[in-house]
């Protein structure tokens, strides 16, 4: 048969989505009207939230909020914005292109693994400016500051983005602290990291594509940062591995929640007690969708390693100590273009015994 779809986009058989798809029914749904509310300060509302978290981060690595306290307001906003930007014609768009110099702004030609993905992205920094190291190499001193790249359309981009932004930001505090304390950890223990943090949040949008079956949204991967707290619309794609027996299952929408997951710093913060699980994104033939994944992460010059604390007697460091900027800067340059090896991983750094 001839294909629709150019060869870049095509998965290996092997990763291709399945033409069923599994219901996501076991993924937690956690309603966090506790801390909005005046009930905040009871301790047993608190302890049995963080007893829910922690469950949901061990056992799933993957949960979906409600009650969140995020004005809707906000996500209106900015998913409006998205849209508009996304219907502008190409040439517009890439105006504020990311290039070789600049990672941030318009970008179509994302590959996750080596393989193009079926979607277009705005990327932008919660700081304005971010730093990262200039380069990957481990002595290097020099950083690179990063600048966000706003079009002229829609008006309203650059407020309706940084506004949910700063919303989301205050959402991703209170579960760096949640996280810590059903670590039994004080819940401050994260905080600092996040002094001159890297966030970056991206406007994902995945038009119709003529053979789904082929191609992702989003290849297969793990979040490299922290915490990704994550908006989509009611189109549905996101699928998640499921821990128990590795089956793919699809993550339902439910009107104004998010979905949240561990990222690979979390994984090796918490020495392996809480993973951070591989996802993908499927397209359809039909629906554009599009998806606000928020991406938590730390200062660039933060060391990332296991918690003294929760290494118990016996119990050694699963994970060599690694830069989070020289991380976060090879896996920028990797996905910008195709290349022969894979990009870095959290297991580069795995001790081995
Ligand atoms: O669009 C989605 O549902 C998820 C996107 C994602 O996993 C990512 O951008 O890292
Ligand atoms: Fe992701």
């Amino acid at each position: 048969m001839a294909c629709m779809v150019d060869s870049a986009f095509i998965q290996a058989s092997e990763h291709r989505p399945k033409v069923s798809i599994l219901e996501a029914g076991g993924i937690p749904l956690i309603d966090l009207s506790t801390l909005n509310s005046s009930n905040s300060n009871s301790p047993e509302a608190l302890s049995g939230l963080v007893a829910e978290i922690g469950a949901a981060c061990k056992d799933w690595g993957f949960f979906q909020v409600i009650n969140h306290g995020v004005p809707l307001q906000l996500q209106e906003r900015i998913e409006s914005a998205a849209r508009k930007f996304f219907a502008l014609p190409l040439e517009e768009k890439r105006k504020v292109r990311r290039d070789e110099e600049n990672p941030l702004g318009y970008y179509d030609t994302e590959h996750t693994k080596n393989v193009r993905d079926w979607k277009e992205v705005f990327d932008f920094t919660l700081e304005e400016p971010a730093f990262i190291p200039a380069s990957q190499e481990p002595h290097s001193q020099e950083f690179q500051t990063l600048n966000n790249q706003w079009p002229h359309y829609p008006p309203e981009m650059r407020e309706a983005c940084m506004e949910y932004a700063r919303g989301v930001e205050k959402l991703a505090y209170k579960f760096l602290e949640l996280i810590s304390l059903s670590l039994n950890l004080p819940p401050g223990r994260f905080k600092g990291f996040f002094k001159d943090q890297t966030t970056f949040i991206r406007l994902n949008h995945y038009p119709p594509c003529p053979e789904p079956q082929l191609a992702l949204g989003v290849g297969r991967h793990k979040d490299g940062g922290a915490l990704t707290i994550l908006a989509q619309d009611d189109v549905g794609g996101l699928e998640v591995k499921r821990k128990t027996d590795g089956e793919w299952v699809r993550v339902k929408p439910i009107p104004n929640s998010y979905i949240i997951n561990v990222g690979d710093i979390i994984q090796v913060w918490s020495n392996d007690k809480y993973e951070s699980v591989e996802h993908r994104v499927v397209v359809n033939s039909q629906k554009e969708r599009f998806s606000i994944p928020f991406f938590f992460n730390p200062a660039h010059s933060v060391m990332v390693k296991p918690m003294e604390e929760l290494l118990e007697e016996n119990d050694t460091p699963k994970y060599e100590e690694y830069n989070w900027g020289r991380f976060f800067k090879s896996r920028k340059d990797s996905n910008f273009k195709k290349q022969a090896v894979e990009n870095v991983q959290i297991y580069h750094f795995r001790v081995t015994k």
